[in-house]
């Protein structure tokens, strides 16, 4: 009679436990691809089965044998076998039809074998030999996924793995406890049983949580920090990351400059063509000042059709150089739409970012030779000269 409470307060609790795992993981944001959304239905799954053979782990203890060993191990394997699919899902792949079929193949065996010892009669060791075997095989499985389909550099994902790892741990050390009848006690044997159960929740729900949310967290970063048209960086980046980079230049008297270009009578093209088209000038029009740009210079979308460019690590001279190249660049390639070419030009300011100042200040100069370009002809390089300028006129044509 103890024995049947002792149960019903520990399923009861083990239940609660996973209960609110599951309701957890609808907190969780969901990824856009079905597929990778999915793994969250299995991690929740995984839970379901193993609280069940949970239940089914105890009836053992209340004499009930038959019912413990046609539940106990099919639903253990199953709550491994949901940690692969989980693993799986969450890299938006698919098991693969042999796969599959190797699983089944598994389950029945299992069941049978499990029918096969009660029927015969075997000791309870049997049994729980196949139950460690049965549920080794889909961890390692899972592992196996999770190593294949990883990316190394999310700590969510490293996480994961080696909340996997304990879960392996666990279970290899558990069930010797049980085969050598260190524990004796119904009570002392379902007790152990919740604590692995408990553990074995809690690593996958949380290892699963970090590697969402981690994904989450790499995409909204990537989200703040890109132009969603050019997929170059906007303000932000400036603002959170390039200001300081540029800080610590100076610091270590490293030249850097400050080159804003900005797309000649891009009205125009807009009127004439389209917004659409509009679009693909911009995108063309990055991509030719990309392919000039080394990987240390910054390219960022300042607004509209006006970008920035920080150059470090390169002198005013080396600066003028690199905007005359991409001047005439731009100005070379034009956008080829079906059988229209529509010529761009484009012009830029240049300043470099001296003593007395900063990043913005430069961008400021930058701007205003950026300015000069425009009202002198446009398709033109300027250069901010500190030395004699005293108003907007004073700037010096590179051309
Ligand atoms: N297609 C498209 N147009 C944009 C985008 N952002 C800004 N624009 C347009 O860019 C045009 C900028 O026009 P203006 O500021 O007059 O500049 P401009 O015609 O290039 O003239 P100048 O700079 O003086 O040579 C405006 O018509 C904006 O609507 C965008 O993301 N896509």
């Amino acid at each position: 009679m103890e024995e049947a409470i002792l149960i019903t307060i520990l399923t009861a609790m083990v239940g609660a436990f996973a209960l609110i795992g599951i309701v957890f993981s609808y907190a969780l944001p969901s990824p856009s691809q079905p597929d990778k959304a999915s793994a969250a239905y299995y991690a929740r799954l995984f839970l379901f089965f193993l609280w069940l053979g949970f239940v089914f782990l105890c009836l053992r203890a209340l004499e009930m044998q038959a019912l413990h060993v046609a539940g106990c191990n099919i639903s253990f394997t199953l709550a491994a076998y949901m940690v692969y699919f989980t693993v799986v899902k969450r890299h938006g792949n698919q098991p693969r039809p042999s796969h599959m079929a190797w699983i089944i193949g598994h389950l029945v065996t299992v069941q049978l074998l499990s029918v096969l010892a009660f029927w015969l009669a075997t000791p309870f060791w049997f049994s729980d030999t196949l139950l460690a075997i049965s549920v080794f095989i889909p961890q390692v499985l899972a592992l196996r996924a999770k190593y294949r389909s990883m990316d190394r550099r999310n700590p969510g994902d490293r996480v994961l793995c080696h909340l996997l790892w304990v879960n392996i741990v666990v279970c290899m050390i558990s069930i010797p406890v049980y085969l050598l009848d260190a524990v004796t006690s119904g009570a002392q044997q379902m007790l152990l049983a919740m604590n692995v159960v408990v553990i074995l929740m809690l690593n996958v729900m949380l290892g699963f949580a970090a590697s969402v949310i981690h994904s989450l967290v790499v995409r909204l970063r990537k989200q703040i920090y890109q132009d969603p048209l050019t997929k170059c960086h906007n303000r932000h980046y400036l603002q959170d990351y390039a200001s300081t980079f540029v800080d610590t230049m100076q610091v270590h008297r490293e030249k850097v400059c400050v080159l804003v270009t900005d797309v000649d009578h891009f009205k125009s093209i807009n009127d004439r063509y389209g917004h659409l088209t509009g679009d693909n000038a911009l995108n063309h029009f990055t991509y030719q000042l990309q392919q000039e740009l080394r990987d240390s210079d910054v390219l960022i979308r300042w607004g509209g059709e006006e970008f920035l460019v920080v150059l470090p690590g390169c002198t005013i001279e080396d600066a003028a150089k690199l905007a005359e190249r991409l001047r005439q660049r731009v100005a070379l390639q034009p956008l080829v739409i079906d059988t229209h070419s529509i010529a761009l030009t484009a012009s830029f300011g240049l300043a470099d970012v001296a003593r007395d100042c900063d990043l913005f200040a430069a961008i400021d100069r930058a701007d205003s030779a950026l300015y000069d370009a425009k009202s002198s002809g446009r398709d033109k390089v300027v250069v901010f000269d500190p030395n004699y300028r005293t108003d907007k006129t004073m700037s010096m044509a590179f051309q």
